[in-house]
């Protein structure tokens, strides 16, 4: 009754010479939102599809609410909400006749209407899906993935491709899921969406999980390199910047216009950081010492940008 929301065990998928899934082992408690997060090709959505029992796993365990997904899908897929990536429907169907058909599978369906209109989808409802546009599309998908009052969603990607405003509708819709008791599994490449939504964070790198806990405790084993961070035009020459710090600092632009200094921050490295700024006429804004963010520790461990 009070089995895991999924525990998977030493789990192994090839595509033949490709090892997509490595030996993962994932343990998510009920009731929570749990990311996972990793490069392209780290093997996220396999190991959701095979959660989801789309895909036979080659070797390990995997229970997903107490059940075996491969062999169990009947009594399971009534539970679980699912949202593919990219989403997916019927080209002419429109919007609320979609979420209507997969709440008429459902023995305690949310109302349809409420949900199209908490996800801002309300003026979209006789909108057929293929001139939806894609965030509106992704949306759509995710009402239907939840519509039926799963206790546990799989959600592949759920705001890419979407505008800031449309992300923070859904941040918001699955922060009440969660306090219904309902538990979350996604995956994202937003680092943002992990440290704001996730209760959990599980880093997968080449098929198996090289980080696993709280948005806080991951960044806390970081703790001893705090990184100033600010915000300029984007285009500095971050190579001069770097060149007027002493030794073993290293300067990025981490996103047009934003600036990261990793080293030991004191006093000198804030004044020659500022006043180099000044000498280039640029204004440094935001200026933040602190802790790494998910970000910094996420390159550390992978070696690579969160959404290369
Ligand atoms: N059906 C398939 N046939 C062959 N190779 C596959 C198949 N599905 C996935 N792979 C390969 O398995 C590896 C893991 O892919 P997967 O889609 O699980 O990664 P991911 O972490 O979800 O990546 P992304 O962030 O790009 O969605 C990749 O090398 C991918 O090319």
């Amino acid at each position: 009754m009070n089995a895991a929301a999924v525990e998977i065990t030493g789990l192994v998928k090839r595509f033949g010479s490709v090892t997509a899934v490595d030996g993962l082992d994932l343990k998510m408690p009920r009731g929570v939102i749990l990311a996972l997060l990793g490069p392209n090709g780290a093997g996220k959505t396999t190991t959701v599809e095979i959660c989801e029992g789309f895909r036979r796993p080659d070797a390990g365990t995997v229970h997903v609410l107490g059940l075996d997904p491969a062999r169990e899908a009947a009594a399971l897929r009534p539970r679980i909400g699912v949202m593919p990536q990219g989403g997916g429907a019927y080209p002419g169907v429109r919007a609320e006749e979609m979420l209507r058909l997969v709440a008429a599978c459902a023995a305690h369906p949310l109302d349809p209407a409420w949900l199209l209109d908490v996800l801002g989808l309300d003026t979209a409802r006789r909108t057929p899906f293929k001139r939806l546009s894609g965030g509106q599309q992704q949306r759509l998908s995710l009402a239907c993935a939840i519509v039926g009052r799963p206790e546990l969603v799989f959600l592949d990607e759920p705001t890419a491709g979407m505008d800031p405003q449309a992300r923070r509708l859904v941040w918001q819709l699955l922060d009440a899921l969660r306090a219904d008791g309902v538990s979350v599994l996604l995956t994202t490449h937003l680092m943002e969406e992990a440290e704001s939504l996730a209760d959990d964070v599980v880093i997968v790198d080449g098929g198996t999980v090289i980080a696993q806990g709280s948005p806080n405790a991951l960044t806390a084993e970081h703790a001893e390199d705090a990184q100033l961070r600010f915000r300029a035009r984007p285009g500095l020459d971050t190579r001069l910047l770097t060149a007027a710090l002493p030794e073993g600092y290293l300067v990025r632009e981490s996103s047009p216009g934003a600036y990261r200094v990793t080293g030991f921050v004191d006093p000198q490295v804030v004044s020659t950081v500022t006043s180099w700024c000044a000498q280039q006429g640029v204004l440094a804004e935001e200026l933040h010492v602190g802790r790494r963010d998910l970000e910094e520790v996420f390159l550390e461990l992978t070696g690579r940008e969160l959404r290369a």
